[in-house]
Protein backbone atom coordinates (compact mmCIF):
# COMPACT_ATOMS: atom_id res chain seq x y z
CA UNK A 1 0.00 0.00 0.00
CA UNK A 2 1.83 3.22 -1.03
CA UNK A 3 -0.11 6.08 0.35
CA UNK A 4 -1.38 6.76 3.58
CA UNK A 5 -4.84 8.87 3.74
CA UNK A 6 -6.85 9.37 6.85
CA UNK A 7 -5.03 7.09 8.93
CA UNK A 8 -4.84 4.00 7.00
CA UNK A 9 -2.64 2.40 3.73
CA UNK A 10 -4.74 2.55 0.88
CA UNK A 11 -3.23 1.78 -2.68
CA UNK A 12 -2.52 4.49 -5.34
CA UNK A 13 -4.79 4.41 -8.37
CA UNK A 14 -2.23 6.17 -10.44
CA UNK A 15 0.80 4.47 -12.38
CA UNK A 16 3.08 1.85 -10.98
CA UNK A 17 5.88 2.95 -9.34
CA UNK A 18 9.52 1.64 -8.03
CA UNK A 19 12.32 2.68 -6.60
CA UNK A 20 15.93 1.36 -6.62
CA UNK A 21 19.09 0.77 -5.15
CA UNK A 22 20.82 3.21 -6.77
CA UNK A 23 24.00 1.03 -6.74
CA UNK A 24 23.23 -1.90 -7.93
CA UNK A 25 19.91 -1.43 -9.80
CA UNK A 26 18.09 -3.65 -7.62
CA UNK A 27 13.96 -2.82 -7.14
CA UNK A 28 13.53 -2.05 -3.63
CA UNK A 29 9.88 -0.70 -3.89
CA UNK A 30 6.95 -0.70 -5.69
CA UNK A 31 3.90 0.92 -5.52
CA UNK A 32 1.27 3.08 -7.54
CA UNK A 33 1.06 6.86 -7.71
CA UNK A 34 -1.72 8.61 -5.96
CA UNK A 35 -4.21 10.22 -8.64
CA UNK A 36 -5.66 13.90 -8.62
CA UNK A 37 -8.89 12.28 -6.81
CA UNK A 38 -6.44 10.62 -4.20
CA UNK A 39 -4.87 13.80 -3.72
CA UNK A 40 -7.65 15.26 -3.00
CA UNK A 41 -9.31 12.99 -0.59
CA UNK A 42 -5.70 13.60 1.30
CA UNK A 43 -6.47 17.47 1.69
CA UNK A 44 -9.84 16.89 2.61
CA UNK A 45 -8.96 14.22 5.49
CA UNK A 46 -6.34 17.09 6.38
CA UNK A 47 -8.82 19.54 6.59
CA UNK A 48 -11.33 17.52 8.59
CA UNK A 49 -8.79 16.85 11.12
CA UNK A 50 -7.01 20.18 11.30
CA UNK A 51 -8.93 22.21 13.90
CA UNK A 52 -9.25 19.33 16.16
CA UNK A 53 -5.28 18.60 15.53
CA UNK A 54 -4.97 22.01 16.89
CA UNK A 55 -7.71 23.00 19.09
CA UNK A 56 -6.66 20.14 21.77
CA UNK A 57 -3.84 22.24 22.33
CA UNK A 58 -0.16 22.38 22.49
CA UNK A 59 0.07 19.65 25.07
CA UNK A 60 -1.78 16.76 23.36
CA UNK A 61 0.22 17.32 20.27
CA UNK A 62 3.44 17.16 22.24
CA UNK A 63 2.55 14.13 23.47
CA UNK A 64 2.33 12.41 20.18
CA UNK A 65 5.26 14.41 18.69
CA UNK A 66 7.10 12.87 21.63
CA UNK A 67 5.99 9.22 20.52
CA UNK A 68 7.25 9.62 17.22
CA UNK A 69 10.43 10.89 18.77
CA UNK A 70 10.17 7.31 20.65
CA UNK A 71 9.51 5.77 17.51
CA UNK A 72 12.05 7.26 16.02
CA UNK A 73 14.87 6.41 18.41
CA UNK A 74 13.67 3.01 18.33
CA UNK A 75 14.12 2.40 15.22
CA UNK A 76 17.21 4.61 14.01
CA UNK A 77 18.76 1.87 12.59
CA UNK A 78 16.10 0.94 10.49
CA UNK A 79 15.58 4.47 9.13
CA UNK A 80 19.47 4.60 8.85
CA UNK A 81 19.35 1.40 6.22
CA UNK A 82 16.41 2.24 4.72
CA UNK A 83 17.50 5.63 3.51
CA UNK A 84 21.08 4.39 2.94
CA UNK A 85 19.43 1.14 0.58
CA UNK A 86 17.22 4.08 -1.07
CA UNK A 87 19.26 6.99 -1.91
CA UNK A 88 22.68 4.86 -1.80
CA UNK A 89 24.76 7.37 1.03
CA UNK A 90 27.01 5.21 3.28
CA UNK A 91 25.46 3.95 6.75
CA UNK A 92 28.18 6.87 8.65
CA UNK A 93 25.97 9.10 7.03
CA UNK A 94 22.97 8.41 7.08
CA UNK A 95 22.98 7.53 10.63
CA UNK A 96 23.39 11.16 11.07
CA UNK A 97 20.74 12.04 8.85
CA UNK A 98 18.30 9.54 11.41
CA UNK A 99 19.80 11.24 14.04
CA UNK A 100 19.26 14.49 13.18
CA UNK A 101 15.20 14.03 13.08
CA UNK A 102 15.18 12.88 16.39
CA UNK A 103 17.17 15.92 17.51
CA UNK A 104 14.84 17.80 15.59
CA UNK A 105 11.97 17.35 18.06
CA UNK A 106 13.48 19.44 20.52
CA UNK A 107 14.78 21.93 18.83
CA UNK A 108 11.56 22.18 17.04
CA UNK A 109 9.55 22.31 20.40
CA UNK A 110 12.30 25.25 21.41
CA UNK A 111 11.92 27.29 18.32
CA UNK A 112 7.99 27.15 18.88
CA UNK A 113 8.17 29.12 22.26
CA UNK A 114 10.66 31.55 21.32
CA UNK A 115 9.58 32.42 17.74
CA UNK A 116 6.06 32.17 17.89
CA UNK A 117 5.50 31.95 21.43
CA UNK A 118 2.67 34.04 23.41
CA UNK A 119 3.48 37.30 25.15
CA UNK A 120 0.99 39.44 26.80
CA UNK A 121 1.46 43.05 28.77
CA UNK A 122 -0.87 46.26 29.89
CA UNK A 123 -1.36 49.13 27.50
CA UNK A 124 -3.36 51.82 27.68
CA UNK A 125 -6.26 50.70 25.58
CA UNK A 126 -6.27 47.02 27.74
CA UNK A 127 -4.43 43.65 28.04
CA UNK A 128 -2.20 43.12 24.56
CA UNK A 129 -1.89 40.16 24.12
CA UNK A 130 0.17 38.19 21.11
CA UNK A 131 -0.88 34.30 20.24
CA UNK A 132 0.14 32.62 16.75
CA UNK A 133 -2.07 29.97 15.24
CA UNK A 134 -1.68 28.12 12.11
CA UNK A 135 -2.57 27.98 8.43
CA UNK A 136 -4.49 25.02 8.45
CA UNK A 137 -3.54 22.39 5.73
CA UNK A 138 -0.10 22.68 4.42
CA UNK A 139 1.53 20.69 1.67
CA UNK A 140 5.41 19.31 2.02
CA UNK A 141 7.66 18.22 -0.81
CA UNK A 142 10.44 17.04 -0.17
CA UNK A 143 13.80 16.05 -2.43
CA UNK A 144 15.68 12.77 -2.60
CA UNK A 145 18.94 13.52 -0.55
CA UNK A 146 17.56 13.93 2.91
CA UNK A 147 14.40 12.03 1.91
CA UNK A 148 13.69 11.94 5.86
CA UNK A 149 15.65 14.99 7.58
CA UNK A 150 14.21 17.80 5.15
CA UNK A 151 10.57 16.71 5.09
CA UNK A 152 10.60 16.46 8.84
CA UNK A 153 12.33 19.81 9.27
CA UNK A 154 9.05 20.86 7.74
CA UNK A 155 6.88 18.48 9.40
CA UNK A 156 7.35 18.58 12.61
CA UNK A 157 7.14 22.04 13.28
CA UNK A 158 4.06 22.33 11.41
CA UNK A 159 2.53 19.82 13.39
CA UNK A 160 3.39 21.40 16.80
CA UNK A 161 1.96 24.62 15.44
CA UNK A 162 -1.53 23.02 14.95
CA UNK A 163 -0.94 22.32 11.10
CA UNK A 164 -2.24 19.17 9.40
CA UNK A 165 -0.01 17.91 6.19
CA UNK A 166 -0.17 16.75 3.17
CA UNK A 167 2.91 15.11 2.33
CA UNK A 168 4.53 14.49 -1.33
CA UNK A 169 7.52 12.95 -0.74
CA UNK A 170 10.48 12.09 -4.06
CA UNK A 171 9.50 9.73 -6.36
CA UNK A 172 13.09 8.66 -6.01
CA UNK A 173 12.76 8.42 -1.95
CA UNK A 174 9.06 6.60 -1.66
CA UNK A 175 10.38 3.75 0.93
CA UNK A 176 11.42 6.22 3.14
CA UNK A 177 8.13 8.41 3.26
CA UNK A 178 6.70 4.88 4.04
CA UNK A 179 8.44 4.29 6.81
CA UNK A 180 8.41 7.61 8.52
CA UNK A 181 4.35 7.64 8.15
CA UNK A 182 4.77 4.25 9.60
CA UNK A 183 6.39 5.48 12.61
CA UNK A 184 3.98 8.57 12.90
CA UNK A 185 1.09 5.76 13.09
CA UNK A 186 2.91 3.83 15.51
CA UNK A 187 2.96 7.03 17.87
CA UNK A 188 -0.69 7.42 17.69
CA UNK A 189 -0.93 10.21 14.83
CA UNK A 190 -4.71 10.83 14.75
CA UNK A 191 -6.35 10.44 11.28
CA UNK A 192 -5.80 12.46 8.85
CA UNK A 193 -3.23 14.69 10.63
CA UNK A 194 -0.42 13.50 8.01
CA UNK A 195 -1.07 12.10 4.60
CA UNK A 196 1.45 10.51 2.19
CA UNK A 197 0.59 10.83 -1.14
CA UNK A 198 3.20 8.67 -3.86
CA UNK A 199 3.66 10.22 -6.94
CA UNK A 200 5.66 12.39 -9.89
CA UNK A 201 5.29 15.42 -11.23
CA UNK A 202 1.10 15.12 -12.00
CA UNK A 203 0.95 13.99 -8.25
CA UNK A 204 3.06 17.32 -7.52
CA UNK A 205 0.89 19.48 -9.17
CA UNK A 206 -2.65 18.45 -8.45
CA UNK A 207 -1.40 19.07 -4.76
CA UNK A 208 0.37 22.23 -5.14
CA UNK A 209 -2.71 23.70 -7.41
CA UNK A 210 -5.58 22.72 -4.94
CA UNK A 211 -7.36 25.52 -3.97
CA UNK A 212 -7.99 23.66 -0.31
CA UNK A 213 -4.14 24.16 0.71
CA UNK A 214 -3.46 27.20 2.77
CA UNK A 215 0.71 26.45 2.21
CA UNK A 216 3.08 24.97 0.42
CA UNK A 217 6.28 24.05 2.03
CA UNK A 218 8.85 22.79 -0.36
CA UNK A 219 12.56 22.07 -0.38
CA UNK A 220 14.16 21.01 -4.03
CA UNK A 221 15.64 22.54 -7.22
CA UNK A 222 15.37 26.53 -7.70
CA UNK A 223 13.65 25.37 -10.73
CA UNK A 224 10.59 23.61 -9.45
CA UNK A 225 10.95 26.16 -6.59
CA UNK A 226 10.20 28.53 -9.68
CA UNK A 227 7.44 27.15 -10.84
CA UNK A 228 5.64 26.55 -7.50
CA UNK A 229 6.24 30.69 -7.21
CA UNK A 230 4.48 31.39 -10.38
CA UNK A 231 1.89 29.09 -9.31
CA UNK A 232 1.16 30.53 -6.43
CA UNK A 233 1.81 34.26 -7.82
CA UNK A 234 -2.03 36.01 -7.17
CA UNK A 235 -2.40 33.81 -4.17
CA UNK A 236 -1.17 36.38 -1.01
CA UNK A 237 -2.88 34.66 1.15
CA UNK A 238 -1.27 31.25 1.26
CA UNK A 239 2.01 30.53 2.69
CA UNK A 240 4.78 29.30 -0.26
CA UNK A 241 8.08 28.77 1.82
CA UNK A 242 10.91 28.08 -0.63
CA UNK A 243 14.03 26.02 0.40
CA UNK A 244 16.53 25.60 -3.71
CA UNK A 245 19.64 24.89 -4.83
CA UNK A 246 22.82 27.04 -4.62
CA UNK A 247 26.17 27.45 -6.80
CA UNK A 248 28.00 27.63 -3.90
CA UNK A 249 31.51 29.68 -4.06
CA UNK A 250 34.47 28.66 -1.31
CA UNK A 251 37.16 30.97 -1.18
CA UNK A 252 40.89 30.20 0.06
CA UNK A 253 43.37 32.80 1.41
CA UNK A 254 46.65 32.19 3.22
CA UNK A 255 45.95 29.49 6.15
CA UNK A 256 48.50 28.03 8.20
CA UNK A 257 47.29 24.54 7.98
CA UNK A 258 46.90 23.59 4.51
CA UNK A 259 45.82 20.15 5.40
CA UNK A 260 42.79 21.89 7.49
CA UNK A 261 41.89 23.35 4.52
CA UNK A 262 42.03 20.58 2.07
CA UNK A 263 40.13 18.92 4.48
CA UNK A 264 37.47 21.43 4.72
CA UNK A 265 37.58 21.88 1.12
CA UNK A 266 36.68 18.16 0.52
CA UNK A 267 34.05 18.00 3.10
CA UNK A 268 32.44 21.44 1.38
CA UNK A 269 32.68 19.58 -1.80
CA UNK A 270 31.97 16.04 -1.88
CA UNK A 271 29.93 14.89 1.34
CA UNK A 272 26.86 12.78 -0.04
CA UNK A 273 28.58 12.54 -3.64
CA UNK A 274 28.04 16.10 -3.73
CA UNK A 275 24.60 16.01 -3.28
CA UNK A 276 23.68 18.87 -0.29
CA UNK A 277 22.16 22.18 -1.39
CA UNK A 278 25.00 23.41 0.51
CA UNK A 279 27.94 22.00 -0.95
CA UNK A 280 30.95 23.85 -2.36
CA UNK A 281 30.54 24.30 -6.08
CA UNK A 282 33.14 26.88 -7.15
CA UNK A 283 36.72 26.67 -5.39
CA UNK A 284 38.75 30.53 -5.33
CA UNK A 285 42.45 29.36 -5.27
CA UNK A 286 44.81 32.27 -5.36
CA UNK A 287 47.70 31.94 -7.86
CA UNK A 288 50.39 31.91 -4.99
CA UNK A 289 52.28 29.30 -4.29
CA UNK A 290 49.99 28.47 -1.06
CA UNK A 291 47.51 28.19 -3.41
CA UNK A 292 49.14 25.84 -5.58
CA UNK A 293 50.17 23.22 -3.21
CA UNK A 294 46.98 23.26 -2.15
CA UNK A 295 45.45 22.03 -5.24
CA UNK A 296 47.86 19.76 -5.33
CA UNK A 297 46.98 18.32 -2.05
CA UNK A 298 43.49 18.48 -2.70
CA UNK A 299 43.42 16.61 -6.36
CA UNK A 300 45.67 13.79 -4.31
CA UNK A 301 43.57 13.51 -1.53
CA UNK A 302 40.55 13.40 -3.55
CA UNK A 303 41.94 10.36 -6.08
CA UNK A 304 42.25 8.69 -3.16
CA UNK A 305 38.65 9.15 -1.61
CA UNK A 306 36.81 5.58 -1.03
CA UNK A 307 33.61 5.41 -3.10
CA UNK A 308 30.92 2.24 -2.46
CA UNK A 309 28.20 0.77 -1.81
CA UNK A 310 26.31 1.98 1.09
CA UNK A 311 27.14 -0.93 3.62
CA UNK A 312 30.84 -1.44 2.46
CA UNK A 313 33.47 -2.50 5.27
CA UNK A 314 35.78 -0.50 5.49
CA UNK A 315 32.65 2.32 4.67
CA UNK A 316 32.98 4.50 1.78
CA UNK A 317 33.43 8.57 2.18
CA UNK A 318 30.94 8.56 -0.80
CA UNK A 319 28.28 6.15 -1.56
CA UNK A 320 26.22 6.10 -4.70
CA UNK A 321 25.04 9.01 -6.82
CA UNK A 322 20.74 8.77 -6.37
CA UNK A 323 20.92 7.04 -9.80
CA UNK A 324 22.15 6.41 -12.96
CA UNK A 325 20.65 9.23 -14.73
CA UNK A 326 21.96 11.50 -11.99
CA UNK A 327 25.63 10.22 -12.84
CA UNK A 328 24.87 10.51 -16.39
CA UNK A 329 24.16 14.01 -15.78
CA UNK A 330 27.39 15.09 -14.00
CA UNK A 331 29.15 13.66 -16.82
CA UNK A 332 27.50 15.70 -19.46
CA UNK A 333 27.74 18.98 -17.18
CA UNK A 334 31.71 17.96 -16.86
CA UNK A 335 31.97 17.53 -20.59
CA UNK A 336 29.99 20.81 -21.10
CA UNK A 337 32.60 22.44 -18.76
CA UNK A 338 35.48 21.26 -21.17
CA UNK A 339 34.15 21.87 -24.20
CA UNK A 340 34.30 25.70 -22.92
CA UNK A 341 37.44 25.38 -21.56
CA UNK A 342 37.84 23.67 -18.80
CA UNK A 343 40.69 21.61 -17.69
CA UNK A 344 40.22 18.50 -15.27
CA UNK A 345 41.96 18.11 -13.01
CA UNK A 346 40.81 14.63 -12.21
CA UNK A 347 37.71 13.27 -14.46
CA UNK A 348 34.31 12.55 -13.23
CA UNK A 349 33.72 8.85 -14.34
CA UNK A 350 30.96 5.87 -13.75
CA UNK A 351 32.86 3.21 -11.87
CA UNK A 352 30.31 0.48 -12.30
CA UNK A 353 27.71 1.07 -15.52
CA UNK A 354 23.67 1.20 -15.20
CA UNK A 355 24.82 2.59 -11.20
CA UNK A 356 24.90 5.90 -9.86
CA UNK A 357 28.74 4.90 -8.73
CA UNK A 358 31.07 8.23 -9.30
CA UNK A 359 34.48 8.80 -8.57
CA UNK A 360 34.70 12.66 -7.69
CA UNK A 361 35.70 14.97 -10.50
CA UNK A 362 37.75 18.66 -10.15
CA UNK A 363 38.02 20.93 -13.27
CA UNK A 364 39.76 23.72 -13.50
CA UNK A 365 37.39 26.25 -15.34
CA UNK A 366 39.26 29.56 -14.77
CA UNK A 367 40.13 30.28 -18.68
CA UNK A 368 36.28 30.32 -19.21
CA UNK A 369 35.03 33.81 -19.15
CA UNK A 370 31.20 33.15 -18.73
CA UNK A 371 31.25 30.27 -16.39
CA UNK A 372 27.49 28.97 -16.46
CA UNK A 373 25.77 29.90 -13.46
CA UNK A 374 24.13 26.21 -12.52
CA UNK A 375 23.55 24.22 -10.05
CA UNK A 376 26.05 20.71 -10.92
CA UNK A 377 24.62 18.61 -8.36
CA UNK A 378 27.08 15.89 -7.60
CA UNK A 379 30.57 15.61 -6.85
CA UNK A 380 32.20 17.84 -9.74
CA UNK A 381 34.16 21.13 -8.20
CA UNK A 382 34.82 23.75 -10.50
CA UNK A 383 38.17 25.82 -9.55
CA UNK A 384 39.08 29.11 -10.31
CA UNK A 385 42.43 30.68 -9.79
CA UNK A 386 42.59 34.65 -8.78
CA UNK A 387 44.83 37.05 -7.84
CA UNK A 388 43.21 39.81 -5.58
CA UNK A 389 40.97 39.28 -2.79
CA UNK A 390 38.36 41.84 -4.39
CA UNK A 391 38.13 39.69 -7.47
CA UNK A 392 37.57 36.64 -6.05
CA UNK A 393 34.72 37.93 -4.01
CA UNK A 394 33.51 39.73 -6.90
CA UNK A 395 33.47 36.01 -8.85
CA UNK A 396 32.04 34.42 -6.07
CA UNK A 397 28.87 36.34 -5.65
CA UNK A 398 28.36 36.26 -9.36
CA UNK A 399 26.04 33.96 -9.31
CA UNK A 400 21.57 34.17 -9.30
CA UNK A 401 21.66 31.97 -6.01
CA UNK A 402 22.74 33.07 -2.67
CA UNK A 403 23.02 29.34 0.18
CA UNK A 404 25.96 28.93 0.95
CA UNK A 405 29.44 30.39 0.79
CA UNK A 406 33.08 30.10 2.73
CA UNK A 407 36.43 31.40 3.60
CA UNK A 408 39.18 29.99 4.28
CA UNK A 409 41.66 32.39 5.96
CA UNK A 410 43.68 32.96 9.12
CA UNK A 411 43.15 36.77 8.94
CA UNK A 412 40.16 37.87 11.02
CA UNK A 413 40.20 41.52 9.07
CA UNK A 414 39.39 38.96 6.00
CA UNK A 415 36.43 37.23 7.02
CA UNK A 416 35.62 40.80 8.25
CA UNK A 417 35.76 42.01 4.94
CA UNK A 418 34.38 38.87 2.90
CA UNK A 419 31.09 38.59 5.50
CA UNK A 420 30.13 42.13 4.45
CA UNK A 421 30.36 41.81 1.08
CA UNK A 422 29.08 38.26 0.55
CA UNK A 423 26.00 37.55 -0.23
CA UNK A 424 24.40 34.38 0.99
CA UNK A 425 22.11 32.93 4.09
CA UNK A 426 25.02 30.89 5.57
CA UNK A 427 28.40 32.21 5.29
CA UNK A 428 31.10 30.49 7.56
CA UNK A 429 34.54 30.81 7.99
CA UNK A 430 37.58 28.61 8.55
CA UNK A 431 34.31 25.94 8.45
CA UNK A 432 33.26 23.88 5.82
CA UNK A 433 29.76 25.04 4.17
CA UNK A 434 27.76 21.96 4.77
CA UNK A 435 26.59 20.33 7.72
CA UNK A 436 24.49 23.19 8.35
CA UNK A 437 22.92 23.46 12.39
CA UNK A 438 19.59 22.76 13.29
CA UNK A 439 19.38 25.17 16.07
CA UNK A 440 20.02 28.03 13.54
CA UNK A 441 17.82 29.44 10.24
CA UNK A 442 18.93 27.99 7.20
CA UNK A 443 18.22 29.43 3.73
CA UNK A 444 19.24 31.16 1.14
CA UNK A 445 18.65 34.59 -0.94
CA UNK A 446 18.53 34.72 -4.63
CA UNK A 447 17.37 31.88 -6.38
CA UNK A 448 18.24 30.05 -3.87
CA UNK A 449 15.03 30.70 -1.82
CA UNK A 450 12.53 33.23 -0.71
CA UNK A 451 13.59 34.88 2.67
CA UNK A 452 11.41 31.80 4.40
CA UNK A 453 14.36 30.44 6.20
CA UNK A 454 13.89 26.32 7.53
CA UNK A 455 15.47 24.72 10.32
CA UNK A 456 15.37 27.34 13.56
CA UNK A 457 13.15 29.67 11.51
CA UNK A 458 10.61 26.68 10.29
CA UNK A 459 8.40 27.99 13.27
CA UNK A 460 7.95 31.42 11.69
CA UNK A 461 6.24 30.11 8.56
CA UNK A 462 3.80 27.54 10.21
CA UNK A 463 2.31 30.19 12.45
CA UNK A 464 0.75 33.34 11.64
CA UNK A 465 0.39 36.43 14.48
CA UNK A 466 -2.49 37.07 15.90
CA UNK A 467 -2.47 40.25 18.33
CA UNK A 468 -5.38 40.95 20.20
CA UNK A 469 -6.37 43.79 22.61
CA UNK A 470 -8.28 41.78 25.73
CA UNK A 471 -10.58 43.17 28.99
CA UNK A 472 -12.70 41.09 31.57
CA UNK A 473 -15.86 43.51 30.26
CA UNK A 474 -17.00 45.89 28.25
CA UNK A 475 -16.41 49.63 30.23
CA UNK A 476 -17.41 52.90 29.02
CA UNK A 477 -14.43 55.49 28.66
CA UNK A 478 -14.24 57.93 31.84
CA UNK A 479 -13.84 60.70 28.89
CA UNK A 480 -15.62 59.99 25.51
CA UNK A 481 -13.97 61.38 22.26
CA UNK A 482 -15.45 65.02 20.91
CA UNK A 483 -18.56 65.10 19.23
CA UNK A 484 -20.27 61.54 21.13
CA UNK A 485 -22.76 61.78 23.37
CA UNK A 486 -24.26 58.27 24.90
N1 LIG B 1 17.84 24.66 0.21
C1 LIG B 1 17.58 23.48 0.72
O1 LIG B 1 17.24 23.35 1.89
C2 LIG B 1 17.70 22.25 -0.12
C3 LIG B 1 17.83 21.03 0.54
C4 LIG B 1 17.93 19.86 -0.20
C5 LIG B 1 17.88 19.92 -1.58
N2 LIG B 1 17.77 21.11 -2.19
C6 LIG B 1 17.78 21.17 -3.67
O2 LIG B 1 16.96 20.13 -4.19
C7 LIG B 1 17.45 19.69 -5.44
C8 LIG B 1 17.54 18.17 -5.43
O3 LIG B 1 16.33 17.62 -5.08
P1 LIG B 1 15.26 17.10 -6.13
O4 LIG B 1 15.96 16.77 -7.42
O5 LIG B 1 14.47 16.05 -5.43
O6 LIG B 1 14.38 18.40 -6.41
P2 LIG B 1 13.08 18.53 -7.37
O7 LIG B 1 12.79 19.97 -7.50
O8 LIG B 1 13.26 17.75 -8.61
O9 LIG B 1 11.94 17.81 -6.54
C9 LIG B 1 11.50 18.25 -5.27
C10 LIG B 1 10.05 17.85 -5.09
O10 LIG B 1 9.19 18.56 -5.98
C11 LIG B 1 8.40 17.67 -6.76
N3 LIG B 1 8.17 18.30 -8.07
C12 LIG B 1 9.00 18.31 -9.13
N4 LIG B 1 8.46 19.05 -10.14
C13 LIG B 1 7.26 19.51 -9.69
C14 LIG B 1 6.23 20.36 -10.24
N5 LIG B 1 6.32 20.88 -11.46
N6 LIG B 1 5.15 20.64 -9.48
C15 LIG B 1 5.05 20.15 -8.23
N7 LIG B 1 5.98 19.33 -7.67
C16 LIG B 1 7.06 19.03 -8.38
C17 LIG B 1 9.23 16.41 -6.79
O11 LIG B 1 8.43 15.30 -7.11
C18 LIG B 1 9.79 16.37 -5.38
O12 LIG B 1 8.84 15.90 -4.44
C19 LIG B 1 18.79 20.39 -5.60
O13 LIG B 1 18.60 21.50 -6.44
C20 LIG B 1 19.13 20.86 -4.20
O14 LIG B 1 19.99 21.97 -4.15
C21 LIG B 1 17.65 22.27 -1.50
O1 LIG C 1 20.86 19.54 0.98
C1 LIG C 1 20.51 20.45 1.66
C2 LIG C 1 20.51 20.44 3.14
C3 LIG C 1 21.90 20.44 3.62
C4 LIG C 1 22.12 20.43 5.10
N1 LIG C 1 21.32 21.40 5.80
C5 LIG C 1 20.63 21.13 6.92
O2 LIG C 1 20.56 20.03 7.40
C6 LIG C 1 19.92 22.31 7.54
C7 LIG C 1 19.66 22.15 9.00
C8 LIG C 1 18.30 21.63 9.31
O3 LIG C 1 17.41 21.69 8.43
O4 LIG C 1 18.10 21.15 10.43
C9 LIG C 1 23.59 20.80 5.22
O5 LIG C 1 23.88 21.98 5.49
O6 LIG C 1 24.44 19.93 5.02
Amino acid sequence: MSLFINGRWVEGQGHEMQSHNPATAEVIWSGHSATAAQVGEAIRAARAAQFAWFSQGLEARLKVIEAYKAQLEQNKEQMALTIAEETGKPLWETRTEAAAMIGKIGLSITAYHERTGSKEGETPAGRAVLRHKPHGVVAVFGPYNFPGHLPNGHIVPALIAGNTVVLKPSEQTPKVAQLMLTLWQQAGLPDGVINLVQGELETGKALASDIDIDGLFFTGSSRTGHLLHQQFGGEPGKILALEMGGNNPLIVRQVADVKAAVHDIIQSAFISSGQRCTCARRLYVPRTAQGAAILEMLVAATAKIRVGEYNAEPQPFMGSMISAQAAAGMVEAQQRLQQLGGQSLIELAPLVPGTGLVNPGIIDVTAIAELPDEEYFGPLLQVIRYDEFDQAIELANRTRYGLSAGLLSDDRCEWDYFLARSRAGIVNWNRQITGAAGSAPFGGIGASGNHRASAYYAADYCAYPVASVEADKVTLPATLAPGLEL
